[in-house]
């Protein structure tokens, strides 16, 4: 059944009563690419964890099922790094591509029937006796993912944001145009813009979306190497505007980013929109695209631990959706499930001890 055209204006609405349902904050899942080698898969090519789709499909399953136990309200799609340019250049089909950037979406959606069937019946499941830590893990949704033309590219130029002057707007539309059709039919609760290095970008999206009158959730999350900009140098509020403009997109964020930077950009994106902000940072090293490999930098590499000790403070910062990018595994998600637990659990005590009248002096 369609939906209503009042729907679009109420995109960050929709997302805003699946935040409510799972008691304040969604928990996104981590690392798809780095967890996929993890579990022995050979990435070391263009089309990275899309390659997955081809070669071990059950595998990429086995990953979403692992962040569903470990508490993830949302699993993102292998569909990162799958673009019809790419497969196409692997000699596939037009319709193969296509295929196979709707079976992504279709993993996920088999690995959540299988973790749903496992806990209880239908989307949202109504154990009896559930505790109120299952409780806010209720929804359980499908984003799926569209990485930056930087991620097409290979070249680490998702974390330059420097796609020279022939990439105009009207050509990165044109780049997207199909595959984020492809995507929508497949039916995911969400589409997530992932790793947006520069400002023109998130305008080709913003656009795209309208044209195309896409009626899913969107996020649009970038990434930032200083914690004032993206990648490309564009200020993070210039490009948090540009998503807070388009009232087909739900939250606003920043993803694959070092945790010491989050709780800045948070405080900034908050300042130029009122939309749910998400967040779900890398463990803090950088991407070397000449090897293909994470080393550490300043900030250096940031334990499960460290990580997850900044979630509180993250949460007080006001961000509805939560999780990790690359490097992150099962282990942090459930982690930063239990930290957003707590976290709230303090507040509502907090809240609660407001309840008493200020003076109760017998
Ligand atoms: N969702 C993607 C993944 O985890 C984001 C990658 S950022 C380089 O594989
Ligand atoms: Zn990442």
């Amino acid at each position: 059944m369609g939906r209503g055209d009042g729907y679009v204006d109420g995109a960050a609405g929709e997302l805003r009563r699946w935040v409510r349902e799972a008691g304040g904050c969604l928990v996104v899942d981590g690392a798809m690419g780095t967890e996929l080698e993890a579990h022995g898969a050979d990435l070391q090519d263009e089309l990275w964890s899309a390659r997955c789709l081809v070669s071990a499909p059950h595998l990429i399953r086995k990953v979403h099922l692992d962040y569903l136990e470990a508490g993830a309200n949302i699993i993102t799609t292998a569909s990162y790094q799958a673009t019809l340019q790419g497969f196409q250049s692997r000699s596939l089909s037009r319709e193969q591509s296509e295929a196979l950037l709707r079976r992504s979406v279709e993993i996920a959606q088999e690995a959540r029937a299988i973790f749903l069937e496992g806990r209880s019946k239908g989307p949202y499941s109504a154990r009896e006796n559930e505790t109120r830590s299952t409780e806010r893990r209720r929804p359980v949704l499908v984003a799926a993912s569209v990485g930056s033309y930087g991620a097409y590219l290979a070249d680490g130029s998702e974390y330059t944001g420097d796609y020279g002057r022939s990439v105009t707007k009207e050509w990165l539309k044109k780049f997207h145009r199909r595959r984020l059709q492809v995507l929508a039919e497949a039916g995911p609760d969400l589409i997530a813009f992932e790793t947006i290095p520069n400002k023109l970008e998130a305008q080709a999206y913003c656009e795209l979306l309208e044209e195309n009158d896409i009626r899913i959730p969107a996020w649009f999350s970038f990434t930032s190497k200083d914690g004032a900009t993206a990648a490309s140098g564009d200020p993070i509020t210039d490009c948090a505007a540009v998503a807070d403009s388009c009232r087909r997109v739900a939250a606003v964020g920043v993803n694959c980013t070092a945790p010491r930077l989050i709780h800045g950009l948070i405080l900034s994106i908050t300042k130029v929109t009122s939309k749910p902000v998400v967040v779900y940072p890398n463990t803090g090293e950088t991407y070397v695209a000449e090897t293909k490999e994470w080393v550490d930098s300043t900030g250096g590499r940031a334990s499960a631990t460290d990580f997850v000790s900044c979630v509180g403070k993250w949460r007080q910062a006001g961000p509805a959706l939560v999780g990790g990018c690359c490097r992150t595994s099962p282990a942090t998600v459930r982690a930063i499930a239990r930290a957003l637990r707590e976290a709230d659990a303090a507040a509502t005590d907090i809240d609660d001890y407001d309840d008493f009248p200020a003076v109760a002096v017998l």
